[in-house]
């Protein structure tokens, strides 16, 4: 462990920020991937998020002893992917279809320190309760859909619509803790400043 070790958080993702700090991880950094999110086609949701989160992990470039965390969530409906809608009239079909069903949200991790990388994949399905029209208008009119994987945020005020899941609430929203400490652990990151 050097003084100079720096943690660079590759998201723009607002979420996982505060996921960290709940964990006492504080980046000394931000700095947000670009790159292209299409989808492959054929491609299958778990291989395309662990795809997408690799590839924002390479479009981070980082010195030697600095350690770089992405991540990448994605909603999928069968073999059906749901990114984040480009407008109302995406993410209320979206609802519409998770509407009554259950679903699976996929959150892909990559830490990297060097030329070394760690990655975790982490499911959780997702049971949405039947929705109304009204439901749905008075949701979209939230605007709290937009930049959300699957159209709506599980942490908002569509955890209303959400009678239960089978997995990790923190990958959900963004980041799976308990898997994102170890891998972080793993690269030798002092996780509640303990030293790996
Ligand atoms: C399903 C669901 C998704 N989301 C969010 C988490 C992610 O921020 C977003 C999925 O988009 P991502 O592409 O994973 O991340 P991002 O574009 O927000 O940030 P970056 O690419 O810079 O890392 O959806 C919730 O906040 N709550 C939920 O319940």
């Amino acid at each position: 462990m050097t003084d100079k070790m720096q943690l660079i958080l590759g998201s723009g993702s607002p979420r996982r920020l505060e996921l960290l700090a709940q964990i006492g991880v504080v980046p000394d950094a931000v700095s947000p991937p670009d790159i292209n999110e299409d989808v492959a086609k054929g491609e299958l949701p778990r291989d395309y998020v662990k795809r997408i989160a690799a590839q924002k992990s390479a479009a981070i470039i980082a010195g030697p002893d600095e350690i770089v965390l992405v991540a990448d969530t994605t909603v999928a409906l069968g073999r059906r992917i749901m990114g984040k809608p480009v407008d109302a009239a995406e993410a209320r079909a979206f609802l519409s279809l998770l509407s009554g069903r259950r679903h699976k949200v996929i959150t892909a991790v990559v830490v990297k320190r060097g030329d070394k990388t760690w990655a975790r994949d982490v499911q959780t399905t997702v049971m949405m309760k039947r929705l109304s029209q009204p439901e749905i208008d008075s949701y979209i009119a939230s605007d709290d859909w937009r930049g959300k994987a699957g159209g709506y945020a599980i942490q908002g005020p569509a955890g209303a619509f959400i009678p239960w899941i089978n997995g990790s609430f923190t990958g959900v929203v963004g980041l799976p803790l308990a898997e994102t400490a170890t891998l972080l652990a793993s690269a030798g990151y002092p996780i509640y400043g303990v030293p790996a």
